[in-house]
């Protein structure tokens, strides 16, 4: 950046300013308003951080290179949510001070509805990029603040945050704008391939230096070869919006049939492809497929060349598969619900799994599943939060030929179908829409699917099982699930423990870094265990994200720790490690009692600690201890006489206190 300018052009903007001015007088707000001071609680921003954990992960690295770029600009990077609330902050402290006193920080709503037009507000309302310079703030209190502003969509097209640059007005650059959509579309695109990792993705473009970079099109396709999605760039290439291309074939939209070009891919993989568009423009593309294929129902359809060696598939596979003795780990709650759980093995009884997010529900499921008669049919999953309503019904049912516009060639033959003889797991289901409920109470009830556009019945057997985080009876009060539907799936409930309230804490973490390492072709390299102090630290996290968040620690923790003999903290992530200071421990369910608890543990009970210097004293001993044993929890109760669970209870004191 080298040019700098004293205000932002206006061209096209004051249309933009004055609609969001009319706005915000709408909203009963006043220009002389002082700034609402009241972010969110700390939990509570955590757990909206948590809601938004995909984003959020996504946007991290590109806000630090955004930010790299800006540095002593007097300004700051910010992410926020879908309703403009921040999420995250990165700035030069000096103006993180100034940017406090018109609580432009993590927390707080700049909602248009809240503050009036301001560059985030406004970019949301409106769904495109906004600067929003000094005095066009329409709270007095803002005008000293120059803001740049993109919305970030999801890999559907739906808008679910914002990334914004805001800094001093003094300090106005004209480029900054650009950078920050540049770095919105990064977020998108990361977001894109994430989702359809398991897709066939397509990029493309007209110019064949423009694959690879921001500019690049992207369209995924699923194992029958319609179309999933597309991101912002191949809409603009196709010249047609996501509603209007949905489920269309392959075929209608390159000019070449599916399987011949997945063939052409992979005979000669890495090379471009030539491509028609509708609109006769010639696009040079290149396919990429994941090595599992989407839908097991079409394995063969999709299945790549091998990428990596036998073994290391092999071993990818057996760490894979997820029993019950994988999910056995030597917590009593879990061993309760398992034992629950396997009782209706062989029977077809409806599962319904409750927990929050990141429990392991979906783990659970696939247990359950390879446990069954049903192992080698198919598992399938679906999400039913992740995807558009008007896709649910389609992924879920199928569609017959030529039930959408353009989707002359071949239909879909759907989730349920797909499924059957096999189980299928229907992922917060809480949030399915009350009409897909009731196709989906009558495909229970006749065991047989109708898809879209048809009218032939297709029976299928099929072994259900559903998850939520959501309260399904509050919701029936409300009339958002129907009480029908509610009956049909609660065979067997069981609800899984939060990770905060489960007692095998140390054993899980063994586990799942056995598990990375099974998955890392030099795992020789990477640690197996963690030190006494990560452990500490991770006793006495209240793991918002659950074991879905531990997982993720560990692995970013595996990678920054390899050539180490252990993870230490400085291998865990900052904002790990921040989200864990002491003084942000709230409350927390006590973890529960082994199944055998033995005198030592009820002599030793938190209610009967003795005054702090003996409790200290034994905390500092027991870490000592650890410490000796390179943090083998059993070997040093072994050591000290102490049940496991005590060693773990002390723990947890001390760094609690
Ligand atoms: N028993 C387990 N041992 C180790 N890791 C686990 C276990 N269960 C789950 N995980 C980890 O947590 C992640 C999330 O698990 P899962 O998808 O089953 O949770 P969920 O409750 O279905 O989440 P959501 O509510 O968000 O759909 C898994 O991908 C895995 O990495």
């Amino acid at each position: 950046m080298t040019q700098r300018s004293v205000t932002p052009p206006a061209a096209g903007r004051a249309d933009v300013i004055a609609q969001a001015h009319a706005r915000s007088r709408e909203f009963g707000l006043r220009a002389s308003e002082a700034p609402d001071f009241h972010p969110l609680e700390r939990l509570a921003l955590r757990d909206l951080v948590e809601c938004n954990r995909s984003l959020y992960a996504h946007a991290l690295p590109v806000m630090e290179t955004l930010h790299a770029q800006i540095v002593d600009t007097q300004s700051m990077v910010l992410l926020t949510d879908s309703n403009g609330v921040i999420l995250h902050s990165l700035g030069d402290s000096d103006f993180v001070e100034k940017a406090k006193r018109v609580a432009l920080c993590p927390g707080v709503s700049w909602a248009e509805s809240d503050r009036g037009t301001n560059a985030i507000g406004t970019a949301l309302a409106d769904s495109q990029p906004t600067v929003v310079h000094g005095g066009e703030h329409f709270l007095q209190a803002n005008r000293i603040l120059t803001c740049s502003c993109a919305p970030i969509a999801d890999p559907y097209g739906r808008t679910i945050g914002a990334l914004d640059v805001s800094g001093d007005t003094r300090g106005f650059h004209k480029h900054t704008l650009a950078l920050v959509r540049m770095s919105a579309q990064i977020i998108e695109n990361h977001l894109f391939a994430n989702q359809f990792a398991e897709a066939v993705r397509v990029r493309f473009h007209a110019r064949s230096e423009f694959i690879g970079t921001l500019f690049e099109g992207l369209a995924a396709f699923g194992a029958d070869g319609t179309l999933l999605s597309a991101n912002r760039s191949a809409l603009f290439q196709f010249g047609r919006p996501l509603d209007a291309l949905l489920a269309q074939p392959f075929e209608a939209l390159f000019g070449t049939a599916f399987p011949a070009a997945l063939q052409q891919a992979s005979r000669a993989p890495g090379e471009c492809l030539t491509l028609v568009l509708p609109s006769g423009v010639r696009v040079v593309a290149r396919a990429e497929y994941a090595a599992r294929p989407m839908f097991s129902a079409d394995a063969g359809s999709t299945r790549t060349p091998a990428q990596s060696s036998a073994a290391l598939q092999a071993a990818r596979a057996r760490a894979a598969a997820v029993t019950f003795a994988t999910l056995d780990t030597g917590d009593a709650q879990m061993a309760a619900v398992l034992q629950r759980v396997a009782k209706v093995r062989g029977r077809d009884i409806p599962l319904l799994v409750l927990g929050k997010t990141g429990t392991g529900k979906e783990w659970l499921a696939r247990a359950m599943h390879e446990e069954s008669p049903r192992r080698d049919a198919p598992f399938v999953a679906v999400n039913c939060a992740s995807l558009p309503d008007t896709l649910i019904e389609a992924e879920l049912f199928g569609y017959e030929d030529g039930a959408f516009t353009g989707a002359k060639k071949r239909g879909s033959a759907g989730k349920i179908v797909q499924a059957d003889g096999g189980t299928l797991f229907l992922d917060e289901i809480g949030d399915m829409p009350l009409a897909q409920q009731v196709r989906l109470m009558r495909v229970l009830q006749e065991r047989s699917v109708v898809p879209l556009g048809g009218t032939r019945a297709i029976p299928v057997d099929v072994r259900i099982v559903c998850a939520t985080h959501r309260n399904l009876r509050a919701m029936i009060e409300e009339g958002t699930f129907r009480e029908d539907l509610y009956y049909r799936i609660n065979g067997l409930v069981v609800t899984l423990p939060a990770l905060a309230a489960r007692s095998d804490l140390p054993v899980l973490v063994e586990r799942i870094l056995a598990r990375l390492r099974s998955e890392e072709p030099d795992s020789a390299r990477m640690p197996a265990r963690v030190s006494a102090d990560v452990l500490a630290i991770f006793m006495r996290c209240r793991w918002p994200g659950n074991l879905r968040q531990l997982a993720n620690v560990l692995r970013t923790a595996v990678i920054m720790a390899e050539g180490a003999d252990e993870i230490g903290v400085e291998h865990l992530p900052d904002d790990f490690l921040h989200d864990c200071e002491p003084e942000r421990e709230p409350e927390r369910p006590e973890r529960s009692e082994p199944p055998h608890a033995d005198a030592a543990q009820a002599e030793d009970s938190p209610a009967m600690l003795r005054p702090a210097r003996m409790e200290e004293w034994q905390a500092t001993l027991i870490e000592q201890t650890l410490a000796r044993n390179n943090g083998n929890i059993s070997a040093a109760a072994r050591e000290l006489g102490l049940a496991r669970n005590t060693v773990y209870r002390y723990m947890r004191m001390r760094t609690t206190h």
